[in-house]
């Protein structure tokens, strides 16, 4: 697939002499939802802020369809919305007015058919003629996501989208963003909800003190990164675990019903069938077995711990 964001070698130094970003390489494609995750202060905003012209780098640079963001910062801004983490927007503004005045503000001309689709989509069409003080949180971010798409971005950013939201909201914005990359729109957000990620993006960058740690699509770097835990039925409950399995570090679970074992999926021998024969050679008799892969957080966490400690 064809890139439609390159960043390249991009550095950020702040006036203060702080190194926020320590030269980035990324390339995003058309059409995916690229989920940016990273601990507090990586450098997620500073990065989003370069891309669409709020920031200066200090080296390296950034192209987005093909307009480069400094000196054609006109061109590459209009090819992308944001939708900032922050709701600002006038109180007592109606909804159609102040979504319709966003498209104005990039020189697009008025396209009341186009407006109209984006209200529907964001099931805002109803609501067109309230005031935005009039409505829900939900509503309130919908509104948001309304005037990022108002000139017709081939990118929308967004930051944080959830924060702050009940799982109800923030499975209803889920549901949104994946609607909106049907559209073909490419997504790209900032997330401290590591489910989020895991839930929707395609791929995945962990940025970490101003560097990228790493980027890989989701589900290959979940089989790659991930422990996979097995769960042993017991026919019989055990009181403790017999000092015969002590080289595969079991733990006893569910009042002794069950044997956990945690093991490395890329290993060569992942100790499975051993520990299944030993417990055969023990005469300990299992019901059942079940795995269960890591979460996209159980790596996240161990990836950033791992560059802490180097
Ligand atoms: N204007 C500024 N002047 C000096 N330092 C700054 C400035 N803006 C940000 N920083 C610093 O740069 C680092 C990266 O900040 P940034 O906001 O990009 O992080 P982030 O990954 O978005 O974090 P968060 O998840 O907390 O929003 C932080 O240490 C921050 O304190």
């Amino acid at each position: 697939m064809a890139s439609i964001i390159t960043v390249s070698g991009l550095t950020k130094s702040y006036a203060s002499g702080f190194q926020a970003l320590r030269g980035v390489d990324l390339e995003i494609e058309e059409g995916e939802i690229f989920a940016l995750l990273g601990p507090n202060g990586a450098g997620k905003t500073t990065m989003i802020s370069i891309i669409c012209g709020n920031v200066r780098p200090t080296g390296g640079s950034v192209t987005v369809a093909g307009h480069d963001i400094v000196r054609d910062y006109r061109g590459s801004r209009s090819a992308i919305g944001l939708v900032p983490q922050e709701l600002h927007t006038d109180a007592f503004e109606r909804v159609i007015d102040t979504v319709t005045f966003s498209r104005g503000l990039f020189g697009k001309p008025r396209n009341d058919a186009y407006i109209e689709k984006i209200l529907r989509d964001l099931s805002l069409w109803d609501k067109r003629h309230s005031k935005i003080l009039e409505l829900s949180g939900g509503m309130k971010r919908r509104v948001m996501i309304a005037k990022a798409l108002s000139h017709e971005p081939r990118v929308l950013f967004l930051d944080e989208p959830t924060a702050g939201v009940d799982v109800e909201l923030r499975r209803d914005m889920w549901k949104l963003i994946g609607e909106l990359r049907q559209t073909g729109v490419t997504i790209i957000l900032t997330t401290h909800y590591i489910e989020e990620a895991e839930e929707m993006a395609d791929r995945v960058g962990v940025i970490n003190r101003g560097e990228l740690v790493l980027v890989e699509e989701k589900t290959a770097l979940m089989k790659k990164l991930g422990k996979k835990t097995l769960t042993i039925v017991l026919a019989e409950p055990l009181s403790a675990v017999p000092p015969e399995l002590g080289e595969w570090q079991v733990a006893l679970k569910a009042d002794g019903h069950e044997i956990e074992y945690v093991f490395d999926t890329q290993a060569e021998r992942t100790g499975v069938s051993s520990l299944l024969r030993k417990l055969g050679d023990l005469g300990i008799g299992y019901k059942d077995l079940n795995t269960e892969q890591s979460s996209l957080e159980d790596i996240f966490v161990s990836l950033v711990h791992r560059e802490k400690a180097a």
